[in-house]
């Protein structure tokens, strides 16, 4: 286990070393970098980074909002020296790697952007959310996440990875799911997207129920020459569900930057 501290917090993180572009991988809410393990098994010897953002996984909690959460991962890319890279970012860990093009392009060479928006749903929705985690916990939303996180057949066919990425979720830390969800209901990438230029693919689960497709392509279309991949029978995790769909995805921004 590797850990650096960033603001005075402790991060956990992963780095692997390889050959060619980097690959940062970034987590969406109530998840932690093993996520990724099945994208990471399918992208041959890429140099990759994945990081457990603030209250979540092993790192530690301070204070928070979007452009901390940012700042957190482009300290640590440059304590790293890993830059630039191909960020690849799920739900809120595509809000951050938007935050990073913007604030930092000297970062990111290329973008794949999973089941996320220039925002993500209403400030009622999160306060909602806010308020139920803080004085009942994740266990009693548990059932009602994964119906968003995963697809029909993922339900019925994978109950026991369900089981285990349920139990991902209801042990994250209240506090931290809180404060990252504050983060997302106050982020609105809608201006700042429009003046990305790095090569972009937008990822869509069909079965979404967090991020529909819809919200991916209207910020796909924010995106000058970005395009939109829809995969079908998929919900928000696209990158548990087809690792070999995101891996793809990432092998071909990987290609079209030039250093592979
Ligand atoms: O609603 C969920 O649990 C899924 C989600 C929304 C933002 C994020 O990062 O995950």
């Amino acid at each position: 286990m590797t850990f650096t501290e960033i603001n005075g917090v402790a991060i956990h993180y992963d780095w692997r070393a390889g050959s060619g572009m980097p690959v940062v991988f970034l987590n969406s809410l109530g998840t932690d970098f093993r996520i990724w393990d099945g994208v990471v098994a399918q992208i041959g010897d890429a140099p990759i980074l994945r990081m457990d953002k603030q209250g979540h996984g092993l790192s530690g909690l301070a204070p928070l909002d979007m452009d901390r959460l940012v700042a957190d991962a482009a300290a640590l890319m440059d304590q790293l020296n890993i830059g630039p890279a191909v960020i690849c970012g799920v739900s809120v860990g595509g809000m951050i790697a938007q935050g990073l093009a913007i604030t930092r392009p000297d970062l990111v060479a290329g973008l794949v952007l999973c089941c996320t928006g220039a925002t993500i749903g209403t400030d009622e929705i999160w306060n909602d959310r806010i308020e139920a985690t803080m004085t009942g916990g994740l266990e009693p939303m548990g059932d009602a996440v994964m119906q968003r996180w995963f697809s029909p057949d993922f339900h019925a066919q994978r109950a026991v990875e369900m089981a285990g990425y349920r139990n991902m979720l209801v042990r994250t830390p209240a506090p931290g799911y809180a404060a990252v969800s504050a983060a997302i209901r106050d982020a609105d990438f809608t201006q700042g997207a429009t003046g990305i230029t790095v090569p972009t693919i937008c990822v869509a689960g069909e079965e979404d129920n967090a991020t529909p497709p819809a919200l991916v392509r209207t910020l796909s279309g924010l995106i000058a020459g970005s395009t939109l991949y829809v995969i079908s029978a998929v919900g928000h995790l696209p990158g548990v569900e087809v690792p070999h769909e995101v891996a793809q995805r990432v092998i071909t921004i990987r290609t079209q930057v030039g250093v592979a």
